[in-house]
């Protein structure tokens, strides 16, 4: 575990509100809000432009590959990639090689996540021993382990079984811990590569119905219920799927939901070109259903953001559509397409994004460190975002292994200045326009360029 930082952000306005004020941190915690404050002995200035003060950032959904294919993500690479999108903490999924379903790898995870220090990295376990969906996986010892395992997920597979998710949802209660189901009747996506509409027909790609996903989200809303559980539902990707949540809502079952970026953005007119990078699970789907995941985000029916950061090797992408696979990288592009697609829109204020991708997201899983309010007393796990900057994405410069990122070339809207985790500077872009007035960057430009990354 590293020390806890002291540090003075000056000239910024937490969640976007009046007029900017300096921030003093000490040892971690913030010790003091307010107009002309002096650094705290020994302590850092950072000077956040004017820029938007938010609580840092939680992603519940994200792939590192370690361990089993550093190749293409190690908890060094993709904590690097969290900090610079604006991320303090993230929660890393099983399904690694080999599985995460035993203690052994939950703290081998958690404390590569903490010799690194970028950004605390939780380790998700699998529900079922090697993501087989035939066998409970040892929930309790990941729990008891020093990861202190809190969220369970077969995610790349469903738990499809009934009886088994039955059981899970149970013991998960004893245990207070949260299931969260990535929803996919398996009979329904066989040989799928695409949304199963009508862009997948006239391109000759084997569909993905809505149902396969709103089949598996409602059984297990039922089953919830009656097990007196909490299910957490991953990539919620169907305006069916937010009607079911509604319901469920209204029922006072205690079920909650992420959407990802690229189902905010993308939809399956992207498929025309059948370049890999698009193949993602579940697919891309349609505007109907991009727009009413926008309002369910915006309304609350979906809680929060997960990015589902997805690396996986050019070799892996770049060939066939339907012999890529599926997934997309989303970490340090998350806060740009929430900006694009929630913010600019009219759909969320700054406060409204401080619930999605931090608040809620620490709330789910019962992080007590994380999603805090910007107080006095609270700890400094924040983020400064600059809204008035614009950037042009390419992989090349991402500080992730792998380049699959859908937005190649497309110029996004918001760059996050600088993310501190306990007070510490984790990402802090360099700033040579003492102006501070707004221009364009782009990611990984070379250093003393203004909008690098020191
Ligand atoms: N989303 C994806 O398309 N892929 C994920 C698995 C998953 O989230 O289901 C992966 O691990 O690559
Ligand atoms: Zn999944
Ligand atoms: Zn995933």
């Amino acid at each position: 575990m590293t020390a806890n930082g002291s540090v003075l952000i000056t000239n910024v306005r937490p969640y976007g509100d009046g007029d900017p004020v300096d921030v003093a941190v000490t040892d971690g915690e913030i010790t003091e809000i307010g107009a002309g404050l002096t650094a705290p002995d020994g302590a850092d200035t950072v000077d956040g432009r004017g820029g938007v003060l938010l609580p840092g950032f939680v992603d519940l959904h994200t792939h590192l590959r370690e361990p089993g294919r550093e190749d293409t993500e190690t908890v060094e690479s993709g904590s690097r990639a969290a900090a610079r999108g604006g991320y303090t903490a993230v929660f890393a999924m099983a399904n690694t090689a080999p599985v995460a379903d035993n203690a052994a790898i939950t703290d081998l995870v958690w404390r590569l996540g903490q010799d690194v220090g970028l950004v605390d990295v939780h380790p998700v376990g699998a529900v079922t021993v090697g993501l087989e969906g035939r066998q409970l996986a040892e929930m309790g010892m990941m729990a008891a382990g020093a990861a202190k395992v809190r969220l369970f997920s077969d995610d790349g597979k469903c738990v499809h079984d009934p009886v088994i998710m039955k059981r899970a949802l149970e013991y998960s209660t004893g245990l207070g811990v949260l299931i969260s189901q990535h929803s996919e009747d398996p009979r329904l996506t066989e040989g799928a590569v695409a949304h199963d509409g009508p862009t997948a027909a006239r391109l000759g790609l084997a569909g993905w119905p809505r149902a396969a996903e709103e089949s598996i989200v409602v059984r297990d809303a039922l089953l919830a219920r009656d097990a007196g559980a909490r299910v957490h539902i991953a990539h919620a990707s169907t305006e069916g799927t937010v009607e079911l949540l509604r319901w469920a809502r209204g029922q006072g079952i205690d079920i909650t939901a992420e959407v990802t970026p690229h189902h905010l953005l993308l939809d399956d007119s992207r498929l025309e070109t059948y370049d890999g990078v698009n193949r993602v699970n579940p697919p891309l789907r349609e505007e109907r259903d991009k727009l009413a995941l926008r309002r369910a985000l915006a309304d609350g029916v979906v809680d929060c953001v997960a990015t589902d950061h997805a690396p996986h090797a050019s070799q892996e992408k770049c060939c066939e559509f339907s012999q890529a696979r599926p997934g997309m990288l989303g970490l340090e592009t998350a806060l740009s397409v929430i900006v694009e697609t929630m913010v600019d829109t009219g759909l969320l204020d700054w406060r409204g994004v401080a619930r999605v991708m931090s608040e809620r997201p620490a709330q789910i899983v019962g992080l007590d460190d994380q999603g805090r309010p910007i107080a006095v007393g609270e700890p400094a796990n924040l983020t400064i975002v600059d809204p008035d900057t614009r950037w042009t994405v390419a992989g090349e410069g991402l500080a992730s292994k792998s380049r699959n990122t859908p937005y190649e070339e497309m110029t996004l809207p918001g760059v996050v200045r600088a993310t501190f985790l306990r007070g510490r500077v984790t990402a802090r872009r360099a700033t040579s326009d003492a102006a501070g007035s707004p221009s364009a960057v782009t990611a990984g430009s070379p250093s003393g360029v203004e909008g690098a990354w020191l």
